[in-house]
């Protein structure tokens, strides 16, 4: 097929790149790298620079498009308390552009990275695809906004589409060619920001919030490989069937606390990694695991590295070879 891949310069975009390029698909990226880097990308593939809101003129009806992956979005559900504005207008308004250039074009195939944040809070876990959906930050808002946009889009085009709805993506694929990790700066995500605090470059993580009603009072999350994420894209495009708007939860169904992942981080490194409690962030839920029952059932996805060593090893081995590169790809 050919695709477009917004966002595909970032973190997880790229990853999934490699692998559609990979099993031989035709790749071009819509990226402003605002956040992504261009060194993630391969020479074949050909960059648009340019903001979301202006997709149309990249995805036109002669461009011959069978698919697009959509990642390109703000991602940091703290930040988006502080700014909502920015979320909603990339996040929404870049995503209802695309949604209309997809109509103009004609394309029948959409996988969109969508989120645990739209849960919120939810009652009874592991978190499942019919749970309620109650956003407790307007990042979580934003991606359910795009769902919901997504839903009326397939119902009245005939578009076939998937929301993927990610737990907490982690670890690197250091298989292929270029070594690709996460690299923002700055390192919102906990694994990255404590494995800065391992390296000596900051002198202590802060832990948001020691009070909520957890096992040690810290919140719990659930970690997913980003090469096990990448291939559920994969398997996603291919099952896509229009008329039809589906939805996956992808997450190992396992919970870990904020200080268990620095325990892990300090097991993995060797090195200490000094915390400082915090007051809780605004807009973080307490605990978010998945059931990925239905991706399993429906899309014959495995996690292959689903043990968080392998996930909080690989995100280190891929920061120091980051470092060593003096690269920021
Ligand atoms: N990282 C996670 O744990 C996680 C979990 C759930 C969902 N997601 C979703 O997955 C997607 C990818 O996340 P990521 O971790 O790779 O983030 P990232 O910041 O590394 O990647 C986002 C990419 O989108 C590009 N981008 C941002 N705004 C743009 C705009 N207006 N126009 C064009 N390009 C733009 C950035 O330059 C970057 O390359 C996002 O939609 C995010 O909400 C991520
Ligand atoms: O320096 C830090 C960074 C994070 N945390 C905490 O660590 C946990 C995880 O935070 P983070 O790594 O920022 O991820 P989330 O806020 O859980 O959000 C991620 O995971 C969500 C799905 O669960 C996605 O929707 C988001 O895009 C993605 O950023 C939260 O309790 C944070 O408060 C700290 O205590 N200190």
């Amino acid at each position: 097929m050919k695709l477009l891949v917004t966002g595909g310069a970032g973190y997880i975009g790229s990853v999934v790149v490699h692998q559609l390029l990979d099993a031989g698909h035709t790749v071009e990226v819509i990226d402003d790298l605002s956040t992504g880097h261009v060194g993630s990308l391969p020479g074949e593939v050909m960059l648009h620079k340019r903001d979301l809101h202006e997709v149309g003129e990249v995805l036109t009806p002669s461009a011959g498009f069978d698919g697009v992956l959509h990642f390109a979005a703000k991602i940091a559900a703290g930040e988006s308390v502080e700014r909502p504005e920015i979320y909603w207008n990339t996040n929404v308004g870049g995503s209802l552009a695309l949604l209309d250039a997809i109509r103009v074009a004609g394309v029948q195939r959409l996988v969109f990275s969508s989120t645990a944040a739209v849960y919120g809070n939810p009652s009874t876990l592991p978190i499942t695809e019919q749970a309620t959906v109650a956003p407790t930050n307007p990042y979580g808002w934003t991606k359910l906004a795009i769902d919901m946009a997504i839903a009326h889009a397939v119902k009245a085009h005939q578009l076939g589409a998937t929301s993927l709805r990610y737990f907490n993506v982690a670890g690197a694929a250091l298989d292929g060619p270029i070594p690709l990790g996460e690299c923002h700066e700055p390192e919102t995500h906990l694994i990255p920001a404590a494995l800065e605090v391992a390296a000596g470059l900051r002198p202590s993580l802060r832990i948001f919030g020691g009070d909520y009603p957890t096992r040690d009072g810290t919140c719990v999350r659930d970690y997913i490989h980003i090469e096990d994420l990448a291939a559920a894209h994969l398997l996603a495009l291919e099952a896509i069937d229009p008329g039809r708007h589906k939805i996956y939860n992808l997450g190992n169904g396992k919970g870990f606390s904020n200080l268990q992942i620095v325990d892990m981080v300090r097991a993995v490194t060797g090195q200490e990694v000094k915390v400082s409690p915090a007051p809780r962030r605004a807009g973080d839920p307490a605990t978010l695991i998945a059931s990925s029952v239905r991706a399993r059932a429906e899309l014959g996805w495995v996690a292959a590295k689903p043990d968080l060593a392998s996930i909080v090893g690989d995100a280190w081995t891929f920061f120091q070879t980051r470092r060593i590169a003096g690269s920021t790809g």
